[in-house]
């Protein structure tokens, strides 16, 4: 027996899938822990914090950050230990058929089952190549679009000629004072009709041309212009910005698996080969969301949830065979009872 503490289920991943994950693994009543690299949960939904999505069932459209929010509060409702900041680094089962994780920081974390909630591996923006560029990321440089009304009245460069930077710019255009869009390529490469919306806006499209310099304020700390280079002929153009807005792209991080001492069964170098009930190649080892493919696969965050629940019930039958083999619905299920009572005091009493 180790001496670390032994959890039922560890989740590799904070996203909708993981979370989930976390909030039915307590439901059925089980020692969980989430394992999460980033320092905060909600996955990839804080690519499009701002965005509106409409197809999570029961929900009327929902800013990605208003998802994020819900999904943390039900993914924390049974206090399951929460571990941010650290990359799961390798997968291996001990003599005991324990799962031992192993991660960046040196820490081991030691469970009974493990469901991999890790989507596409660990995003990160690919960044601007130009040296010293990365002392902007404080002030006036962004990957990402934490909040549009930062932007009010400004003047904003936006590289990048995919779906991210094509919506970016439709939606700071009626909101920043002036809106630059910088791309290498001759055709944007986006959905038509905001493409179409792009170009018929104010928004000035500046295409075959790259970022070749980023000129700092007096400060030093702000970017005040940016040099754009023009494929065809070289010819520079100078634009007075006061934010610089970059999406070209991600990188992702997938090692876990593709180094993993245990022999997962892949589909191909992106999706995780399971089964319409979360089960991977290895016993005791489960999966949900993005990362995993089968035939009934649902490739949306409602998908994920299905596989979540799946997975959960999966490992409770794995530790404990003789448990029902579905959780019980939650309108009458025992492990909400104090919580319950103490929201109808809440209720009543307004
Ligand atoms: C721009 C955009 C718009 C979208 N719009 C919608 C929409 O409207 N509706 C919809 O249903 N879906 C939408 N999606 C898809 C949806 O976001 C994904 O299906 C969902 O996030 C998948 O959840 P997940 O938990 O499987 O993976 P993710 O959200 O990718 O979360 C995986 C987590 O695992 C972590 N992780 C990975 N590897 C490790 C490791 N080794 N150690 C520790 N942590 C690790 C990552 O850091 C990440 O936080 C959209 C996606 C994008 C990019």
């Amino acid at each position: 027996m180790h001496e670390e503490e032994l959890f039922d289920v560890t989740i590799i991943g904070g996203g909708p899938a993981g979370l989930f994950s976390a909030f039915y693994s307590g439901l059925r009543e089980m020692k969980t822990k989430m394992i999460e690299f980033q320092p905060f949960l909600g996955g990839k939904v804080h690519v499009y914090p701002e965005k509106m999505i409409w197809d999570v069932g029961g929900l009327t459209p929902v800013t990605g950050a208003q998802l994020i929010e819900q999904l943390v509060a039900q993914g924390r409702t049974f206090d399951p230990t929460v571990v941010l900041g650290q990359k799961v680094t390798s997968l291996a089962k001990d003599e005991d058929g324990r799962f031992v994780l192993h991660t960046s920081s040196g820490e081991m974390h030691y469970s009974r089952t493990v469901i991999l909630a890790v989507g596409g591996g660990i995003l990160k923006p690919t960044k601007l190549t130009i040296d010293g560029a990365e002392r902007f990321e404080v002030t006036n440089l962004h990957y990402t679009v934490k909040s549009l009304a930062r932007f009010k009245g400004k003047t904003v460069l936006i590289s990048g000629g995919g779906n991210a930077a094509i919506d970016w710019a439709n939606e700071l255009e009626p909101i920043a004072g002036k809106v630059y869009l910088t791309y290498r390529k001759e055709m944007l490469n986006g959905h038509e009709s905001q493409v179409s919306r792009l170009l018929n806006s104010t928004v000035s499209c500046l295409l075959n041309t790259t970022i070749d310099r980023l000129v700092a304020a007096s400060d030093h700390e702000t970017i005040k212009k940016v040099v754009l280079t023009r494929s065809e002929d070289g010819e520079q153009l100078e634009l007075a910005v006061d934010d610089v807005i970059i999406n070209h792209g991600y990188e992702r991080d997938k090692d876990l698996l593709a180094k993993s001492e245990l022999n997962i069964a892949m589909e191909n170098e992106y999706f995780l080969a399971g089964s319409p009930m979360s089960e991977t190649s290895v016993e005791g080892l489960y999966a949900a969301g993005d990362i995993l493919h089968h035939e009934g696969k649902l490739h949306l965050i409602a998908g994920a949830f299905q596989d979540a629940a799946n997975a959960v019930n999966k490992a409770k039958m794995y530790i404990a065979p003789d448990s029902r083999a579905h959780g019980m619905v939650s309108s009458h299920n025992e492990v909400f009872a104090s919580k319950n009572k103490e929201l109808m005091k809440h209720l009543y009493t307004k």
